[in-house]
């Protein structure tokens, strides 16, 4: 997979790009993640990407030629991207669209900034997408957790399987279970019995039985909208 990502802060990627998960996964070439600043795709002396908004009010608005430019610029080649906003006022992120998103070849990511972007810009986009129901400065810490969440399910770059095999859980939003690891017994706080004995049965039935527990606690619509689609077995639902 490749990503564009358009940014008038490309800075604030740099170690997301470079640490962890995701920057094995770049750095061993599984996964290919360009940011670009959208200043460079200025034609003025002073790179000006916003201008106060029409109709007047607060703020600045991100000018729609710059992007433009840019996205004809890195379109010139290879496969159409599918393309998403980050806005506050997107389809809410989850899951479910992760996986979706996982299977595209090329994704772009266009992050809002200021008071958003030039709303001609939205002809260019697939998805305006949002991370939650609350107030963040720009667009792009809310892509870097698109490009996490999407990325960690690209076959071999989490590199064990069993995390990702785990997630059957996650993907159909099911919480998930407690974890331990050694030492089995820490400050009183011993860990459960059925973890010490390698029983593969036991344990995989009470990693289930928790996690819908905590779901069922934390989040009953989630149980319910299961119950409703059939997604939950009938001992599940014991
Ligand atoms: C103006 O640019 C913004 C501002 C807030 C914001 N919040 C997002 C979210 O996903 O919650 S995307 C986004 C873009």
């Amino acid at each position: 997979m490749r990503i564009d990502v358009l940014t008038v802060l490309p800075g604030l990627f740099d170690c997301f790009l470079k640490e962890g998960v995701i920057g094995k996964a770049i750095s061993s070439g599984k996964v290919e993640v360009k940011v670009h600043n959208i200043r460079d795709f200025t034609t003025d002396k002073h790179r000006v990407v916003d201008d106060v908004p029409y109709g007047g009010g607060p703020g600045m608005v991100l000018k729609p030629e710059p992007i433009f430019r840019a996205y004809d610029e890195l379109t010139k080649e290879g496969e159409k991207p599918y393309v998403l906003l980050t806005e506050p006022w997107g389809e809410k992120f989850n899951q479910e669209m992760a996986v979706e998103l996982s299977k595209k070849p090329r994704l772009m990511i266009i992050c809002g900034r200021y008071e958003g972007v030039d709303e001609r810009v939205k002809s260019l986009v697939d998805r305006e997408v949002s991370i939650g129901d609350y107030v963040l400065t720009g667009g792009e810490l809310p892509a870097m957790v698109i490009m996490d969440a999407v990325l960690r399910l690209i076959p071999g770059v989490l590199g064990n399987l069993e995390s990702l095999r785990a997630d059957s859980f996650s993907d159909r939003g099911l919480l998930g279970y407690p974890n331990y690891t050694r030492p089995a017994e820490f400050r009183g706080m011993k860990v459960p019995e059925v973890l010490l004995s390698g029983h593969h049965k036991k344990i995989e039935s009470w990693r289930k039985e928790q996690s819908l527990r905590k779901t069922l606690e934390r989040r009953p619509e989630i149980i319910e909208n299961l119950k409703r689609k059939g997604l939950l077995t009938k001992e599940e639902l014991e």
